[in-house]
């Protein structure tokens, strides 16, 4: 793939939902092998964007091109193969086991996962590969995000698109997978778009950090750029939440 050409590109992309303009014209680029997270308010048009990308939703106008070719374009057992998924909302099959899970996409495209890979994928993502066999009642909310992300990586993606993956975990649960998803995207050589509400997991876990404001895209700045005080008033007020509250404690750590 020619370097000068992004991974992924908004192309003044606007979504509509009757009266509501969620996502409302956003132009972007993302190179191949950066690591960004998508931030803004609730309601700010984060989820519809991503879900753009693998043709969840339709942009009303405009185009997002994956490695240059239009999405809608693109064959759905293709896309479902080079882009992987964490949503928000579309959690594992309840009565497939964990092995049949993450072997779902690849058997749409009529291809069978070998034992051997289902182990590998869950290594990958520090699951035993006794737990191929449980089923997904039988796991602890990490443990099914980290099937989630095992899922995601089955068919061998270019691109990973995340919603709020670790949005229902323990703090200390989710430190640890978000580390662990950054690791896997160094390793594999991935791309990674993550929509998340946590300013500081996305200062700590991204080379880019993209912030929303009413469907339009307000802020594109380094995380070191952030914390600098670039990014606008909207970016900034963003940055001042995990700010404020490393300041809180260590304030309290010096109280005698
Ligand atoms: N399928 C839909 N039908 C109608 N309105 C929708 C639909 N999906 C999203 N919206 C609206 O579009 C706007 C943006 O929603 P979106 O879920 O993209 O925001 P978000 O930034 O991801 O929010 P959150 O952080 O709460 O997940 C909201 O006003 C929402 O109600």
């Amino acid at each position: 793939m020619d370097i000068a050409q992004p991974l992924l590109r908004f192309d003044g992309v606007i979504c509509r939902f009757g009266d509501v303009t969620a996502v409302d014209g956003v132009t972007c680029d993302i190179a191949a092998g950066s690591f960004v997270a998508l931030v803004g308010a609730s309601g700010s048009g984060k989820s519809t964007l991503l879900k753009t990308v693998n043709t969840l939703v339709a942009a009303t106008e405009g185009r997002v091109l994956f490695a240059q070719a239009d999405v809608r374009d693109l064959r759905p057992a293709a896309l479902r193969r080079r882009v992987g998924y964490v949503f928000q909302g579309i959690g594992l099959f309840p009565h497939f086991s964990v092995a049949e899970n993450i072997a779902i996409g690849p058997r749409l495209a009529g291809e069978k996962l070998a034992p051997s890979r289902i182990a590998e994928l869950l290594e990958l993502v520090e699951l035993d590969p006794a737990f191929a066999t449980r089923m997904p009642d039988e796991l602890s909310g990490g443990q099914r995000q980290r099937v989630g992300v095992a899922r995601a990586l089955a068919g061998g993606p270019e691109l990973l698109i995340m919603d709020e993956p670790f949005g229902a975990l323990d703090p200390i649960t989710r430190d640890a997978l978000g580390r662990k998803v950054r690791e896997l995207h160094d390793a594999l050589g991935l791309t990674t778009v993550m929509v998340t509400h946590d300013m500081a997991e996305a200062l700590l876990l991204a080379d880019r950090v993209l912030v929303m404001n009413a469907g339009a895209l307000v802020a594109d700045e380094t995380p070191r750029a952030l914390l600098a005080g670039a990014g606008g008033a909207i970016a900034q007020g963003l940055v001042a939440v995990p700010r404020q509250q490393a300041e809180r404690l260590a304030a309290m750590e010096r109280a005698p």
